[in-house]
């Protein structure tokens, strides 16, 4: 679909949606989000324009169909999936893709550190995706030296980025944001770094006593990007990776250069998101994502959860999903997913949908406290069916239609009880969704009750 569209920028210096927009020019992209998300066109040009949404979609990701993230459309999840060293490899990725995509995916990270060939896993995943495709470039580059930070150069890095842009990547983490003078300030904490680029670029930095090469060459990323359509997700390296550490001055201090990067990039016209954190106590949550809005100028935001507490290794999917709804509601433009493996080993095809599923409901209950417009008609419709009895237009509106089918069929498994007037929660002759309580009924009862007051009248 997009081979047309793309085909005629080819050669152009900069193909940025961003630099589009702020010529005032509508993309095909543009016209077919503001289809996508029921919002006029202009609005979609303008949020892009002014950095408050972004369209990730490099030029060379053909079989994308564009999306946007943005706190002026409906909140967006991502599933992180890719093989590691020690489990999956790239048939189990690429089903993974699939079903991240079946469950509403809005975009995919490929976070493969091993387990394979990472172009061979990576190219397979853009082909075989219609959502963007996020990745973590410096993870290659250490492999590329396997593994030894002191061989690292800032060439390497820039080899590598070149190398996802040209492939399709849609968006790129770049841990740009953390400081050699940043350092220090995670002496107090109980859990140090938790960003896995954020530790290779730490320990870069303490080996060779040098400012962060992704920082000092940061403009040279962006010529990168400007010439696919890459978008930048800056990297949070000193997210807080418990509640004693959430907020602290390490995160706080390296917020301020990731707002100062994004005013750079913007510049040049290239577009930008902001990751986030991590592990942060409910009563935090706000003063995040108010936080980050000031500090990078209201660019949209990416959290990762956060996990409200730290006690529940095996459910961090709920956690985490309880400060995603939260993130969300105070205007976080995506929520990347946690698993219940998160802390624990590599998630399998059964833990991507159950982290999925957590994230959908996140981001809608959200979408439907800010009121976006026609959030809850969902939500009216299954209840309606709920309320009618008609059990299968119920799985069939159902986030994981197959898990409510699965359950409900446990217990009453003939095809007779997906009319019936209960379920084997209460049983036929307790279910009070039988109590109709009808516009005749109550006329009736209306009557008795204005005669009974007469009669009352009347006595006294
Ligand atoms: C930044 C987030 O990325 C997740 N993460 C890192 N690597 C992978 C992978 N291969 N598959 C799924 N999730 C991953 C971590 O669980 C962390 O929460
Ligand atoms: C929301 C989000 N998703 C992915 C990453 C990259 O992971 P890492 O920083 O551990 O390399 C991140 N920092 N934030
Ligand atoms: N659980 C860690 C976090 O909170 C990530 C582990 S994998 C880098 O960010
Ligand atoms: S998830 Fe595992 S590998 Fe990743 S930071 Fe935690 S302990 Fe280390
Ligand atoms: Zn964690």
């Amino acid at each position: 679909m997009r081979t047309e569209w793309v085909n005629r920028r080819r050669g152009q210096a900069n193909v940025s949606q961003m630099h589009y927009a702020r010529q005032g020019v509508f993309t095909e992209e543009m016209h077919y989000v503001a289809k996508r998300e029921n919002l006029p066109v202009e609005l979609i040009r303008d949020e892009v324009a002014r950095g408050r949404m972004i369209i990730p979609a490099n030029i060379n990701h053909t079989n994308l169909e564009p999306m946007c993230i943005g706190i002026a459309s409906k909140c967006k999840v991502n599933a992180n999936l890719g093989a590691s060293p020690n489990s999956s490899d790239i048939n189990k990725e690429v089903e993974k893709l699939n079903l991240a995509v079946k469950y509403g995916a809005d975009t995919v990270m490929d976070l493969s550190t091993g387990g394979g060939d990472l172009d061979v896993i990576r190219t397979a995943i853009i082909k075989a995706s219609p959502v963007p495709i996020g990745t973590v470039p410096i993870y290659q580059a250490l492999e590329s030296v396997h593994g030894s930070i002191e061989k690292l150069t800032a060439e390497d890095f820039l080899h590598i980025i070149e190398k996802h842009a040209q492939q399709g990547v849609d968006y790129m983490t770049i841990h740009a944001g953390i400081l050699i003078e940043h350092l220090p300030l995670v002496r107090s904490r109980i859990t140090g770094i938790v960003s896995r680029g954020g530790g290779i670029i730490a320990r870069w930095m303490l080996h060779h006593h040098k400012q962060n090469p992704l920082y000092t060459h940061f403009d040279e990323i962006i010529e990168i990007f400007k010439k696919y359509d890459v978008s930048f997700s800056l990297g949070d390296s000193l997210r807080p990776g418990c509640q004693h550490d959430a907020s602290d001055e390490a995160q706080l201090a390296e917020l301020k250069t990731l707002g100062q990067l994004t005013r750079r990039a913007w510049e040049h016209d290239v577009q930008v998101m902001v990751e986030g954190p991590g592990h942060v106590p409910m009563d935090q949550i706000e003063f995040n994502v108010k936080k980050q809005m000031e500090e990078c100028s209201e660019a949209p935001f990416y959290v990762l959860g956060p996990l409200v507490t730290d006690i529940a290794p095996g459910y961090d999917h709920i956690t985490s999903a309880i400060g995603a709804a939260m993130a969300g509601w105070y205007g976080t433009a995506m929520l990347c997913y946690v698993t219940p493996k998160e802390h624990l080993g590599l998630p399998d095809a059964e833990d991507v949908r159950n982290g999925l599923i957590a994230y959908k409901i996140a981001a809608h209950a959200a979408d439907i406290a800010r009121h976006r417009p026609g959030a809850r008609d969902r939500d009216d419709q299954l209840s309606q069916a709920r309320y009618n009895f008609d059990w299968n237009r119920q799985f069939e509106l159902a986030l994981d239609p197959d898990r409510a089918r699965e359950y409900h069929d446990e217990t009453l498994p003939a095809d007779i009880y997906k009319t019936a007037e209960f379920c084997s929660m209460c049983g036929p002759k307790f279910c009070p969704m039988q109590t109709k309580v009808d516009a005749d009924a109550l006329t009736e009862l209306e009557k008795f009750l204005a005669s009974q007051e007469k009669e009352t009248v009347t006595q006294s």
